[in-house]
């Protein structure tokens, strides 16, 4: 989120988090004074999450003043994540050879793991989606999928792998930073409709394989 108007659509879609990147090198970053304003906006129950990519700590404890909940995008260790007084969840980019369950165990500590794509030298926001079916059944941490997300792909998202969460930047944009607000709410309306097929057994889910 950098605009007010988009805190505003999200919110008025029933988003149930906003997320805030804070780190200079994405074009969607905000400094601390505009998180500060953004955050402001957003009403009592809807999560606030500050995104870092192995950042300074002393900015972080900063920003944690108006957040929620902290999300960390680089290479942090588990216990640097857990050094500030929030709630935290870990992003890992789903390169080849990843053993999701030994990062479950190691990052003990994260309300969630968010499983997003990976493409060399782009921590994030990159548009890409990943092979779903590399999420093993049974992870110690609840999914929060993200990469690549789209109004017309999220509802098969949700229905084939059953995320607790789903997480959009560009598919809801007009341009990098810029939302959309018939975007946003379309993506929403995508995932209750994901949410009623998977409830459904996925029986209409065109991506999920007969039995
Ligand atoms: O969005 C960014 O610009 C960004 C930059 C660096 C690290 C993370 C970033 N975004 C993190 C997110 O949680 C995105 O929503 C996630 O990567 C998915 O992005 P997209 O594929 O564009 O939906």
């Amino acid at each position: 989120m950098t605009r007010e108007q988009d805190v505003d659509a999200a919110v008025a879609a029933g988003a149930d988090a906003l997320g805030f990147v804070l780190w200079p090198g994405s074009k969607r970053a905000i400094d601390e004074a505009r998180l500060a304003e953004l955050t402001a906006r957003v009403p009592a129950f809807v999560t606030r999450v500050g995104l870092f990519v192995d950042q300074d700590p002393g900015l972080i404890h900063r920003c944690a003043a108006h957040l929620d909940l902290l999300q960390f995008h680089g290479d942090e260790s588990p216990e640097a994540c857990a050094a500030f007084a929030r709630p935290w969840i870990k992003a890992l980019r789903m390169r080849d050879g990843l053993d999701l369950h030994a990062l479950a165990a190691a990052h003990d500590g994260a309300r969630a793991l968010l499983l997003d794509a990976y493409r060399p030298g782009v921590p994030g926001g990159t548009g890409a989606t990943f092979d779903w079916s590399r999420i093993p059944a049974g992870l110690a941490k609840p999914v929060i999928l993200a990469g690549g997300l789209t109004p017309d792909n999220v509802a098969e998202a949700v229905a084939r792998v059953q995320p607790f969460a789903v997480d959009v930047s560009g598919g809801v944009e007009a341009a990098p930073g810029v939302k959309d607000a018939g975007r946003i709410a379309a993506f929403l309306q995508a995932v209750r409709r994901g949410d009623a097929l998977r409830a459904a057994g996925n029986a209409q889910c065109p991506g999920t394989p007969d039995p």
